[in-house]
């Protein structure tokens, strides 16, 4: 029974706590990241309800203390990856019938819960598991999630409100129906943030969902889960489970009921799945949604009339932040020639002060990166340029895997700005810089346009408003998420909406009323209050 229209108003940023020596927020996380480490987490999956437990466990260990066992979860089989998809039909009637207020009420207590209750523990968490210090776990795994629920709230309850007009004797209105079927939730390593908003965004909208996170980010996934079921979501309506990234793919979408894939993470798995929704799309009832934020390979454009501060440090904290594991992270720097000198040795003495070693440890800047194959490619870019005549590495560039993954932030100079890291997403604390003419500024924009095939982040750094303008207008494709004078990180939900296009992505802009659309099917309903009668025209009849 509806009683009213409720209103969800746009919500404030969750304040990001700073952590500084003798404050309250360091205690408890502290506390909370000793208690992580004096125990052996058991991490069942969740299906329809149910705890699941294999016996076929995986390990999980902080990358930077791999001989430290945090826990283990229990890897599912395609028995398990069925039963999700089954309890995920069977609870689809009940929750797509709930009533909005009542599912905006879980979510909502569910964003409460993590800014309360549970900070410590999904900030410690993602520090243990994923590797991150005190800030990058504080802005990803509460404030950025807790904002992702909050937010949507708000943004579907505006979609809810958007209605038809009338014309005299009718009335007409929009429901905004889940799809028909479920929603399969993929979701990768390197944000909590993200883990959660891409199967508790679907489910919102009165969608179904079977999850499956990445591997690396189960430590943290499990927390999320427990904070969900805390905050009343009702059995089946999400299902987390492990299994093969293949294997999950394989069944999902050979099934007649899926209805949309929402996938963070590589271009690469993203258009394999593409291709094998096309290859079954005769077997669907609907015509699935397909929305995937991928890969990037992020600029910063310095012009000649930058503030060398400004620029230095946009490449600093938007390159080596979180290992420069963030799909935003500057990767690919052009600097002018009038400023390159004190550009580089700035940041080449900034980039020495940054200290690196395990997250428990406040004073550490840089962390491990995430496994030992991240490790191995990373360090595979850097041998290459070690051996290569053409290029300079003049920051960083030493590595080793014996505590954890460790890589120096490195910085490698190209006189070639099609150099392979130039062009390729590395996806680790390497940032390329490639010194430019400073009068052939407009050249070099065609240069950033045309060198890689992603458009997800890019940053011109300028004092001069025509450089700022020509700039904003040339690279108009090149990147999803444009910023002036600053790093090409660090989007705050509700303030930029954040994805890109080409092969970074379709754009549909998480944390925004663009992706809530994607997870809604509109019907349309038009009741005559006096129909018509007779068939016949006004001209027809006789006079
Ligand atoms: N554009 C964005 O908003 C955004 C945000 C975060 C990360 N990313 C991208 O994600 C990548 C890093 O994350 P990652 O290493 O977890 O990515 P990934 O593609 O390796 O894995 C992402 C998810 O896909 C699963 N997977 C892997 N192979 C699969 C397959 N064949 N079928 C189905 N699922 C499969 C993984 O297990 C994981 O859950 C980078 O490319 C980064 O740019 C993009
Ligand atoms: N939204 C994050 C990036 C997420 C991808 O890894 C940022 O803007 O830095």
């Amino acid at each position: 029974m509806n009683t009213g229209y409720f209103e969800y108003a746009a919500p404030a940023n969750e304040p990001v706590l700073n952590y500084a020596p003798g404050s309250a927020e360091r205690a408890a996380l502290k506390k909370q990241l000793a208690a992580f480490k004096a125990e052996v987490a058991d991490i069942p999956m969740y299906i329809g309800g149910k705890e699941i437990r294999t016996g076929k466990t995986v390990d999980l260990r902080p990358p930077h203390e791999i001989k430290h066992k945090l826990g283990h979860f229990h890897m599912g089989e395609a028995s398990h990856v069925k039963s999700a998809i089954a309890a995920a039909l069977a609870a689809r009637e009940k929750w797509a019938n709930m009533e909005w207020e009542q599912r905006a009420g879980i979510f909502l207590r569910a964003a409460e819960l993590l800014a309360t209750k549970y900070r410590y523990h999904i900030n410690a968490a993602t520090m243990l598991g994923q590797s991150k210090n005190p800030y990058q776990a504080e802005i990803d795994s509460a404030c950025e999630l807790i904002d992702f629920l909050r937010y949507n709230v708000h943004f579907l309850s505006e979609i809810y409100r958007q209605q038809p007009a009338s014309a005299p004797g009718i009335h007409n209105r929009t429901e905004y129906r889940p799809l028909e079927g479920f929603v399969l939730a993929v979701t990768p390593f390197n944000f909590t943030a993200i883990a959660g908003n891409l199967p508790t965004s679907a489910a919102m909208c009165g969608n179904v969902v079977v999850w499956k996170p990445a591997n690396t980010q189960v430590f943290a996934a499990n927390t999320i889960m427990k904070v969900l079921i805390e905050a009343g979501l009702p059995d089946g309506v999400i299902n987390l489970v492990y299994a093969g990234g293949p294997l999950i793919g394989e069944i999902c979408f050979a099934d007649p009921h899926f209805a949309g894939i929402h996938f963070t993470g590589s271009t690469g798995v993203f258009q394999t799945m593409w291709k094998t929704i096309g290859e079954n799309i005769s077997k669907y009832k609907s015509y699935p949604r397909i929305v995937g934020e991928t890969g990037g390979k992020d600029f910063v454009l310095v012009h000649k009339s930058a503030d060398v501060a400004i620029a230095v440090t946009a490449l600093a904290r938007g390159a080596f932040e979180y290992q420069g594991q963030k799909c935003s992270a500057a990767s690919r720097a052009y600097i002018p020639s009038n400023l390159a000198e004190e550009i580089k040795s700035k940041l080449v003495a900034e980039l020495k002060t940054m200290k690196m070693g395990t997250t428990e440890d406040f004073s550490n800047f840089i962390n491990a990166v995430i496994d030992e194959r991240s490790f191995d490619k990373i360090a595979t870019y850097i041998d290459n340029a070690k051996k290569d005549p053409t290029v300079k590495i003049i920051a960083g560039g030493n590595y080793s895997k014996t505590e954890g993954y460790f890589i120096e932030p490195t910085v490698i100079e190209a006189t070639d700005p099609k150099y392979v890291t130039m062009c390729e997403e590395i996806f680790g604390p390497v940032l390329t810089i490639h010194t430019y003419d400073a009068e052939k500024f407009e050249e070099i924009m065609v240069t950033v346009d045309t060198t890689s095939e992603y458009a997800l982040t890019g940053a011109i750094i300028a004092q001069d408003r025509y450089a700022v303008e020509l700039a904003t207008k040339k690279l108009v494709n090149s990147a999803g998420n444009f910023y002036i004078n600053d790093k090409p990180t660090g989007a705050v939900v509700g303030q930029q909406p954040f994805g890109g296009a080409r092969a970074s992505g379709t754009n549909d802009k998480a944390g925004s009323m663009l992706n809530l659309y994607r997870w809604l099917s509109a019907r349309s309903i038009k009741e005559t209050f006096v129909p018509a009668t007779d068939y016949k025209y006004p001209f027809l009849k006789e006079a």
